[in-house]
């Protein structure tokens, strides 16, 4: 696919899923209180079964240039664009718990994989990289190997830059810039929510400096 073709139906995309619900803007209160002009909720996606497939489809095409033998998604919001490239690209997966189960099988995974297999961690959105350091960090302890994850949006506050100092590439669909760049030319939204989130998103950076307790731990940004 040319690049303006690709560009083309990833702005359609876009405008689907804000139209659909699946960008929030005001003064949205994230995790810890914090707050943020722009909220990308893609769990609404699972509502939308053809936005869903699109989505998936898009994640496939980044991961076509990646080497890799098994797919994992980020609980929970990852999940269902993990299984639906999954099933459609024939790639086995794997899930990682929120925690340990703790009776009968007692896994942080389910199901079947081998140590030093190549794993693709997939994720829906990348802020401080805290939640995926969290399951590449399981991941690895598993013995697998990981060096790459797909995202849908990366919000462009440090999150990559973090994660690729732990030696994870990410490669994201759509960046925070991007993605308001295509609602501003759709007229979905006006310059100011352009600034308003431009401002938000130079102000509010997670970064190496930051405590790797606070970036790998329970304060996983908005
Ligand atoms: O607009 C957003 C921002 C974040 N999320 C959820 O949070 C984590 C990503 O944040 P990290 O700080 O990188 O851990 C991600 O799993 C999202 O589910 C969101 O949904 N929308």
């Amino acid at each position: 696919m040319g690049d303006n073709k690709m560009t083309r139906s990833l702005s359609t995309l876009a405008v689907e899923l804000f139209d659909a619900g699946a960008v929030r803007l005001g003064d949205i209160e994230a995790k810890l209180g914090r707050h943020t002009p722009i909220y990308f909720d893609l769990r609404v996606i699972v509502s939308h079964p053809r936005m869903m497939n699109a989505v998936s489809q898009e994640l496939l095409n980044l991961a076509s240039n990646i080497e890799h033998d098994i797919l994992c998604g980020v609980p929970y919001a990852a999940l269902p664009f993990a299984t639906v490239m999954s099933v459609t690209g024939n790639t086995p997966m794997i899930m990682k718990r929120k925690e340990t189960k703790l009776y009968a099988t007692k896994k942080i995974i389910e199901g079947v994989y081998n140590r030093h297999q190549k794993c693709l961690v997939v994720e829906d959105v990348v802020t401080s990289g805290g939640s995926l350091l969290e399951t590449v960090s399981t991941l690895r302890n598993e013995g697998l190997s990981v060096d790459h994850a797909v995202v849908v949006l990366d919000r462009e506050q440090g999150g990559a830059s973090v994660l690729m100092a732990n030696g994870v590439n990410v490669h994201a669909l759509f960046t925070m810039t991007d993605l308001v760049t295509m609602l501003r030319n759709a007229d979905r939204i006006n310059d100011e929510t352009v600034e308003i989130v431009s401002d938000h998103i130079k102000e509010c950076q997670f970064g190496l400096k930051e405590p790797l307790q606070r970036i790998n731990g329970a304060d996983n940004g908005p």
